[in-house]
């Protein structure tokens, strides 16, 4: 593409020069990149503005504060949005049906259920999020829940190519509030629920609250849908802000008009919903255990109904959906007995509904084996050890990723909110632990590591997996 073509009038003598790609660090730039200067949590981008041109760039977009020598300058008071908006021009096209999902917990959830929904549908499909990006032949990881700006719509492109029609995706707060998912078009956008998490970064819940709001109030089509679970204290604001800017609306949940979920009743292997839908009544036989992944399945259903799929038949489909990785997932049986599950719950509401969807399968103690990450919102720690003395019966305090802290440090912060808790830093011991103290009526949940499959110590990352070691362990 013309540097001309990109930015119309604005490229001066530089019009008729290839641009070859875009990049946000000034180390990835070769020559005929843009390069995008931005102020970052750690550094400023627009220091590096001379190495990037150094380094062969054509045009830089940044504040107009930010001197730019020997580069096209493309000025923008919002630099990342800016940016977004002209590398989407560069990499699309896109899927030609792309939905978006933000809340606390379950956005991973919602994106891969909406992905398995379409399939069965029948369209080629995929998801890019926490897991990485999954398509019908498996999973690629990009390293975060929602990638930077380049991985992101570079990798939406080539979803394309391969034929892929259907695209769900996670917009996390930090990646709206860094216009990381920005420029392609986005057809429905949902809510699933807020709670605490990430306020090392955003500092207050409004900030948090209104970093994701931004989906609705800037991010989908004007002429979009907006799914909202309505079971939740935020969802009359979110009902109001698609309101705002007259986007179709479709409410799920129990407080729901679209997909009413009038009945839940947990069965052995999942659960059994009734929904009220058009002046109808489905029954669904849900293979998911746990009330919350009710929740994200009817958010699902919203999802592909809002993007031209057929009620009954989706609600049909959510009978054939299989588990997410990670997320109250079954993985053995101690040798006494007692299910255990792992689940990737890491706030305090996460540990909540984690608990409260194994408690009507546990017969005898619900065993909680969970730490909290280090350099992330430390004033979670607290309420987690609460949240887990309140709904579990026997705690074991354990390392997560501890990264930069001092894992100690970690635990002790849990511990204040669980004072009656084991502390069993080792990872591995403290699954064995629990594992070994469980009877036969008993379910061992062990919690915020998911689908992860390494330990973050320091600056390293050693390999560890909470579904490989519970097997090992209970064998
Ligand atoms: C706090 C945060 O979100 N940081 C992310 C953010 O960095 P930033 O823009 O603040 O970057 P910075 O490091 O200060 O640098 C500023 C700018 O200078 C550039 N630079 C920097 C150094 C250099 O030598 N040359 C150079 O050009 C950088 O590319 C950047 O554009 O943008 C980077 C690229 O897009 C991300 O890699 C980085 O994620 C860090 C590693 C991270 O840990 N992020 C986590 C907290 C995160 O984003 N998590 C969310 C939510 C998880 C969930 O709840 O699901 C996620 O979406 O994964
Ligand atoms: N709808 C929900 N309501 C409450 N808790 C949920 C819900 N969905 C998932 N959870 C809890 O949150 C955990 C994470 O779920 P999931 O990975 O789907 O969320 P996420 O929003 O993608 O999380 P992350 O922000 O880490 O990417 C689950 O393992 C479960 O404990
Ligand atoms: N996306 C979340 C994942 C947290 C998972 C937990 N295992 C941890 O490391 O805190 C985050 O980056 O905050
Ligand atoms: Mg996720």
């Amino acid at each position: 593409m013309r540097l001309g073509t990109l930015i119309e009038n604005d490229a001066g003598s530089l019009a008729e020069k290839t641009v070859t790609g875009f990049a946000l660090d000034h180390r990835k730039v070769a020559a005929g990149c843009v390069f995008g200067a931005f102020q970052g949590a750690r550094v400023n981008g627009e220091d590096f503005i001379p190495a990037a041109v150094e380094n062969g760039a054509l045009a830089v977009v940044a504040r107009a504060e930010a001197e730019v020598d020997g580069a096209v300058h493309i000025v923008s008071e919002e630099p990342r949005r800016q940016f977004a908006r002209l590398a989407a021009k560069f990499y699309g096209p896109f899927p030609s049906t792309t939905v978006a999902i933000t809340g606390t917990n379950g956005k991973t959830s919602t994106a891969e259920l909406t992905r398995q929904l379409w399939q069965l549908a029948g369209h080629p499909s995929a998801s890019i999020g926490t897991l990485g990006v999954t398509t019908r032949q498996g999973q690629v990881s990009t390293g975060l829940t929602t990638p930077d700006i380049v991985t992101f719509l570079s990798n939406m492109a080539g979803l394309e190519r391969e034929g892929v029609t259907h695209a769900s995706f996670e917009a996390s707060s930090h990646g709206l509030a860094q216009y990381r998912t920005e420029g392609l078009p986005v057809s429905a956008a949902a809510f699933t629920n807020l709670s605490r998490d990430h306020l090392d970064y955003h500092k207050t819940m409004e900030a948090y609250f209104d970093a994701k709001m931004r989906l609705f109030r800037e991010v989908v089509d004007p002429d979009g849908s907006v799914v909202v679970w309505m079971d939740d204290p935020h969802s009359a604001e979110v009902v109001a802000a698609a309101r705002d800017r007259g986007l179709k609306l479709l409410t799920v949940g129990r407080g729901g008009d679209t997909l009413k979920l009038a009945a839940q009743e947990p069965t052995h292997l999942g659960q059994t919903l009734t929904i009220e839908a058009f002046g109808e009544s489905f029954t669904v036989k849900l293979p998911l255990i746990g009330a919350y992944q009710a929740a994200n399945a009817l958010v699902s259903a919203g999802l592909v109904i809002a993007t031209g799929g057929d009620t009954a038949e989706t609600l049909g489909h959510l009978a054939r959906v299989v588990p997410v990785r990670g997320r109250l997932e079954r993985v053995a049986l101690s040798k006494a007995g007692a299910p255990i599950y792992v689940d990737y719950a890491h706030t305090p509401d996460a540990i909540e509904a984690a608990c409260e969807a194994l408690r009507p399968h546990t017969n005898g103690d619900l065993h909680i084996v969970f730490g909290a990450g280090g350099d992330r919102d430390t004033g979670k720690r607290k309420p987690m050890g609460e949240t887990a003395t309140r709904c579990a019966d026997k705690i074991y305090v354990t390392d997560d990723n501890p990264r930069s802290e001092d894992p100690a440090r970690i635990r002790a912060d849990v511990l204040e909110g669980a004072p009656g808790a084991l502390e069993i830093g080792d990872r591995r011991e403290a699954i064995s632990a629990a594992i070994s103290a469980a009877g036969p009526e008993d379910v061992v949940l062990i919690a915020g590591k998911g689908h992860e499959q390494g330990q973050i110590v320091g600056d390293r990352t050693l390999p560890f997996d909470d579904v490989g070691t519970a097997r090992e362990v209970a064998a």
